[in-house]
């Protein structure tokens, strides 16, 4: 056990000061005063200059928070002080008993500052710290061990995710060193697939807020719910209606879970600061039977309005957002099919915001594709891909191929030709007799010869693919036959060609088949990536075991790095070009093991080094379409020294978390 001697003198850092993100002049504002604080408690201002100027808390700016409170028209203060930016901010949760336990009690139980048992022995004297936690000091490895050990212990994926999700509302810095060294056993936990058990439970589960919930029948103060966001500034948001959450359905608020997740995801996988992060839920109802018989449930008891007005719901809150939080880059999130492409069509020439089931879904499947090529055997322009499923996912991949191919030099139409997509009722063909919607038009078939394709057996002894995508929520859907039809066709020849099968749909439970499966019906030529992650599979054979290694194709290797980099480029749109840099470089980011071991995405535990390559290229992306609204000069300065400066800028930018 660590020890060490206490020591009376006060240290001159300052746990409160910036750390690795520049300081921004922002001040929190507009927050209600608190009445309801007795007299006794209430501090003036000079009060809290004097307890600033006789506490350590000495690098807090009581010029911003005099400002900030007459901003707030605030006559007492509850608790104003700085962040790690320099941004002045109220704490929610000070009742000022006495000044110097306050201050102690304000660091432990403030997430963002507390620091577990690594507070030093300075530290622990200059916050009042003494005597509240253990004598014990620890680094951050000997904590993660802990934690790791109770994670371990816990025998479910959702006993797992509650004890997590305890960690961040109590320990910010430790949560996400935890989740940042052992991104492969508890990425999983917190994102797909234990993210989709707990957004069906999460009614149940709740015992603390996390994101901002708005209904629709709170409309008219949508600006007022996102400035009482507890932290200020957000850079990014995760937004969802929860009408469509991993291939799970309907689950209104419950939805939730996602937003969290992915933000959760922002952070680890990217170092968006978690202040800079705002989860958001939109509750128009839900059309969930289950949820809205069940006692518990959290979100609004009514099915969703007509369309029509869901979109003035989601009208209204993008101008809120934008004009609240004027920087904030918005990303969409499980929005079912319809309102997603509408959505996306709607606000991207205004606001700056992208789709993540769409383009994020499209840009991570162009950049395995890529790899998957290479592997295969077949040439780019020989490659003829099936999609099983229509939806927002499939088409927007499908788009994204097409770009891939347009750029290469193929005419749009023979691009679009090499895509086969098909849904619940076959094959998606012009002359298939119901009313396609909209977004499954452009790839609607026309060479069918009037005849209709309804099983993907029909249209696999068609169309002989090479490739087979699946994005339809539907476990199952690729069997035996399937998968030994797709291996049949690429290798007619007996040249050793290989077969790529993406059974992409979330969470696990939904993947159109397992790992074990496609190896085994394939041989072990299968070229595979799934939505959630698959443990790697070895095949005894009468020599030595192999064991196959797969993929996970998930919108994970680019979201963190398209919002990072729309961010730091201060993007005012989000453009194509954006999401297909992101692509590009998600391919080129795999180290030369990993191309080694035949892979087509990087290892997960090096999501961290992929996304910050996706930010510099999106950031580069951003210049060339001009949107990118940094100073000339510093790109000029950077054009100059090439990526490595352009890497140092990111780096000196995003969140490590210290302890
Ligand atoms: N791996 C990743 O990064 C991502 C995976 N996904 C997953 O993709 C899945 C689909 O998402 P969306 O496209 O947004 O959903 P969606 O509901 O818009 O589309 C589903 C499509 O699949 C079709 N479908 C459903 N069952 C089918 C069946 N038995 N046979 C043939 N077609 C069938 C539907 O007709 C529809 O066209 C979800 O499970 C989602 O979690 C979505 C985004 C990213
Ligand atoms: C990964 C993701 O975005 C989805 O399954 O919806
Ligand atoms: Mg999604």
């Amino acid at each position: 056990m660590a020890s060490y001697p206490l020591s009376t003198s006060t240290s001159s850092s300052d746990i409160s000061t910036p750390r690795s993100i520049s300081p921004s002049s922002s001040v929190a504002s507009g927050r209600s005063s608190h009445s309801s604080i007795s007299s006794s408690k209430r501090m003036s201002i000079s009060s809290t200059r004097r307890i600033s100027a006789a506490n350590p808390m000495s690098s807090v700016d009581i010029t911003a928070i005099e400002e900030a409170m007459r901003m707030a028209n605030l006559d007492t203060l509850r608790g104003y002080s700085q962040n790690r930016y320099g941004e002045v901010r109220q704490y929610a949760t000070t009742e000022y008993i006495s000044q110097s336990q306050a201050l102690g009690y304000q660091m432990l139980s403030e997430p963002m500052w507390n620091k577990g048992l690594s507070f030093t022995p300075e530290q622990r004297v200059a916050k009042n710290l003494t005597g509240l936690i253990p004598h014990v000091m620890e680094d951050s490895d000997k904590q993660c061990e802990r934690a790791l050990k109770m994670i371990r212990t816990r025998q479910t994926g959702i006993d797992k995710y509650l004890y997590l999700s305890t960690l961040k509302a109590e320990n910010v810095d430790l949560f996400y060193r935890l989740l940042i060294d052992n991104a492969k056993e508890l990425m999983p936990l917190v994102y797909t697939p234990t993210i989709g058990d707990v957004c069906l439970q999460y009614s149940t589960l709740y015992t603390r807020p996390e994101a901002l919930y708005i209904s629709i029948k709170q409309r008219k103060s949508i600006k007022t719910m996102l400035k009482n966001w507890r932290y200020p500034n957000p850079e990014i948001c995760v937004v969802t209606d929860g009408s469509r959450i991993l291939g799970l359905g309907d689950l209104g608020v419950n939805g939730v879970g996602i937003p969290i997740g992915k933000l959760a995801l922002y952070t680890a996988a990217a170092g968006i600061h978690p202040e800079k992060a705002l989860p958001i839920v939109l509750d128009c109802g839900t059309a969930n039977e289950a949820n809205l018989r069940d006692p518990l449930y959290l979100g609004l008891r009514s099915k969703r309005p007509s369309v029509a007005e869901q979109q003035e719901f989601m009208d209204e809150f993008m101008q809120a957002a934008a004009e609240v939080y004027p920087e904030m880059v918005v990303q969409f999130e499980d929005f079912e099919s319809e309102k997603a492409f509408n959505y996306l069509d709607r606000y991207r020439g205004g606001y700056k915001c992208f789709n993540d089931d769409i383009q994020g879904t499209g840009a991570v499947v162009l950049g395995g594709y890529i790899g998957a090529v290479n592997l295969s055997g077949v040439p780019v322009e020989e490659q003829r891909l099936v999609f099983m499923g229509a939806g927002s996912a499939g088409v927007g991949v499908a788009k994204q191929l097409v770009e891939y191919y347009t750029k290469r030099g193929m005419t749009e139409q023979a691009a679009r030709d090499k895509f086969w997509l098909v849904d619940t009722k076959g094959l998606v063909t012009r002359d298939r007799g119901d009313k396609l919607a909209e977004h499954k038009k452009y790839f609607a078939r026309t060479d069918n010869s009037g005849h209709q394709f309804r099983t993907l057996e029909e249209v696999i002894e068609y169309v002989k693919p090479t490739a087979l995508v699946g994005l339809t929520a539907t476990h199952g859907v690729f069997t035996e036959s399937v998968v030994r039809a797709l291996k049949a066709s690429v290798d007619a020849g007996g040249l050793g060609r290989r077969p790529i099968l993406f059974p992409l749909s979330n969470p696990l439970t939904k993947a159109e088949c397992t790992f074990e499966q496609a190896v085994t019906w394939t041989d072990g030529t299968v070229i595979f990536a799934s939505g959630s992650p698959f443990s790697s599979f070895t095949v005894k054979t009468s020599e030595q075991p192999v064991t196959y290694h797969p993929n996970q194709g998930n919108n994970v290797y680019v979201f963190p790095g398209i919002g990072l980099g729309a961010i730091l480029s201060k993007s005012s749109r989000v453009t194509d070009n954006m999401i297909y840099t992101s692509a590009a470089a998600l391919a080129g980011s795999l180290n030369a093991e990993e191309v080694q071991k035949g892979l087509i995405y990087p290892r997960i535990e090096r999501v961290r080094d992929a996304s910050l390559i996706v930010a510099r290229e999106v950031m580069k992306a951003a210049r060339r379409d001009g949107v990118s609204q940094l100073p000339e000069e510093q790109w000029l300065e950077w054009e100059e020294w090439g990526d490595p400066a352009l890497d140092k800028y990111i780096k000196a930018r995003i969140y490590d978390p210290e302890l």
